[in-house]
C-alpha cells in the first residue's frame, strides 16, 4: 500500500504554512520528513491523518492505496487511523492516559479495531508489550504510565500504534524527548518492527543523524516547501540545498566531532542488515536495557561525552547500550 502526497497546501488564517508539498511513500519504504522547526513537518503528517487543528484548511491530494483520503469524513478517517495507519508522537506522556493501566490502553486499540473481548484484549496487550521489548510484560501491563520510564512509555505508545498491524506508521519526532542512549534503543526497535512487518514509515525529525538511522529516503522541508529530496545516503554525501547542509552540520555535531569523522559514516539505514536470528531482527529477544529506566548515568553517553568518530556514531545507532540490571524497572 502506498502513500502519495501531491501539491499539499495548508492554510491557517490565510497564510500558507505548507505550500505545495509532494512526495511518495511506496509500499515498505521508509521516508523521513526533515526540516527546521516550523517548516511544516507536523502539519503535513496531521493532514495525512485528518487531524489538522481547527482553522487549518488543506488542499491538494493525499492518496492512500490509490484512494483520495484528504477530506474524507471523520468516521472513515478514524477507521483508517489504527487499521491502516499507526501514529506515534513525540511525547508519550501526552499520548497515554495517566489513570489507565498501560495494558488497558494497549488492549483498547485492539478492542476498538478488532472487536475482541476485554480478556482477549488484555492477553493481546501482553503479546504487544513483549513485541516492543518491554521487560516482564505480564507484570508491566498492570502498571500506570507514571510508573514507567520515558523510554518504556514510548515503547507502550509504539505498541498501541502497531497493535492493529497498520501498513503505514507515522512517527513524529518519537525520540526527541528522550535521552540520547534511550533514543538509540527506540530507533533500533522501530527500524526492526517496521522492517519485519514490511510496513511503510514516515519519520519526522529535525535531526539528520536520527533520520539516517531509520529512513532510506528523505524529504527536506523549509518554510512549508520541499527544498530537496532523495536517498538519505546521497543527501549525506552531497547535500545540495543550504538547508540540508546546515542540517548535516547540526547532525554531525549531535553524534560526533566533525573534525574526526566523516558525515557519510552516519549510521545509515541502507546498510545491509544482520542475518535473521540476530538481536536486531528480533528486538523482543533482547530487551534494550538502556530504556528500561532512566539510568542515573544515562548522561554518560550524551553527545559531549560520546567518543568521537564514526564508529562511535554507529555504535550509538546500532547496539543497545549496556546498563546494569538494577536500572531495569526504574521509572
Ligand atoms: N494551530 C496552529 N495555528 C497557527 N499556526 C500554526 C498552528 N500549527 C502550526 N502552525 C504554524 O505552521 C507552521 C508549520 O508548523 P509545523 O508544526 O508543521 O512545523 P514543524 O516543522 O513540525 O515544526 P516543529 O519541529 O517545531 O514541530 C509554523 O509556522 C507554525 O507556527
Amino acid at each position: 500500500m502506498s502513500l502519495e502526497v501531491t501539491d499539499l497546501r495548508i492554510e491557517i488564517g490565510g497564510r500558507a504554512v505548507v505550500d505545495g508539498i509532494s512526495f511518495a511513500v511506496p509500499d515498505g519504504a521508509r521516508v523521513g520528513l526533515i526540516g527546521e522547526s516550523g517548516s511544516g513537518k507536523s502539519l503535513t503528517a496531521l493532514a495525512i491523518l485528518g487531524l489538522l487543528p481547527d482553522g487549518a484548511v488543506a488542499s491538494g491530494s493525499v492518496r492512500w492505496n490509490d484512494r483520495e483520503i484528504l477530506g474524507l469524513p471523520d468516521r472513515e478517517l478514524a477507521r483508517l487511523r489504527g487499521d491502516d495507519i499507526g501514529i506515534v508522537f513525540q511525547e508519550p506522556r501526552t499520548a497515554l492516559n495517566p489513570i489507565r493501566t498501560v495494558g488497558r490502553q494497549i488492549g483498547e486499540s485492539v478492542r476498538i479495531h478488532e472487536k475482541v473481548s476485554k480478556r482477549e484484549a488484555l492477553a493481546r496487550a501482553v503479546v504487544e508489550a513483549e513485541r516492543v521489548a518491554l521487560p516482564d510484560p505480564e507484570r508491566l501491563v498492570s502498571r500506570y504510565p507514571h510508573q514507567l520510564s520515558g523510554g518504556q512509555r514510548q515503547r507502550v505508545a509504539i505498541a498501541m500504534a502497531l497493535a492493529c498491524r497498520p501498513r503505514l506508521l507515522i512517527a513524529d519526532e518519537p525520540t526527541t524527548a528522550l535521552d540520547v542512549t534511550i533514543q538509540a534503543g527506540i530507533l533500533s526497535l522501530l527500524r526492526s518492527l517496521v522492517h519485519d512487518a514490511g510496513m511503510s514509515l514516515v519519520f519526522i525529525t529535525h535531526d539528520l543523524a536520527v533520520l539516517a538511522q531509520v529512513a532510506t529516503h528523505a524529504v527536506v522541508l523549509e518554510h512549508g516547501r520541499v527544498v530537496e529530496q532523495g536517498a538519505v545516503e546521497a543527501l549525506l554525501r552531497a547535500p545540495s540545498s543550504p538547508v540540508t547542509q546546515a542540517l548535516l552540520r547540526d547532525a554531525t555535531a549531535t553524534l560526533w566531532h566533525p573534525e574526526t569523522g566523516t558525515p557519510t559514516a552516519i549510521p545509515d539505514a541502507a546498510t545491509p542488515r544482520p542475518a535473521r536470528g540476530s538481536a536486531e531482527r528480533h528486538p523482543e529477544s533482547t530487551p534494550d536495557a538502556a530504556d528500561q529506566g532512566s539510568a542515573p548515568d544515562a548522561g554518560a553517553r550524551r553527545p559531549d561525552a560520546t567518543p568521537a568518530g564514526p564508529a562511535a556514531a554507529q555504535d550509538a545507532g546500532r547496539r543497545p547500550p549496556e546498563t546494569g540490571p538494577d536500572e531495569e524497572d526504574t521509572p
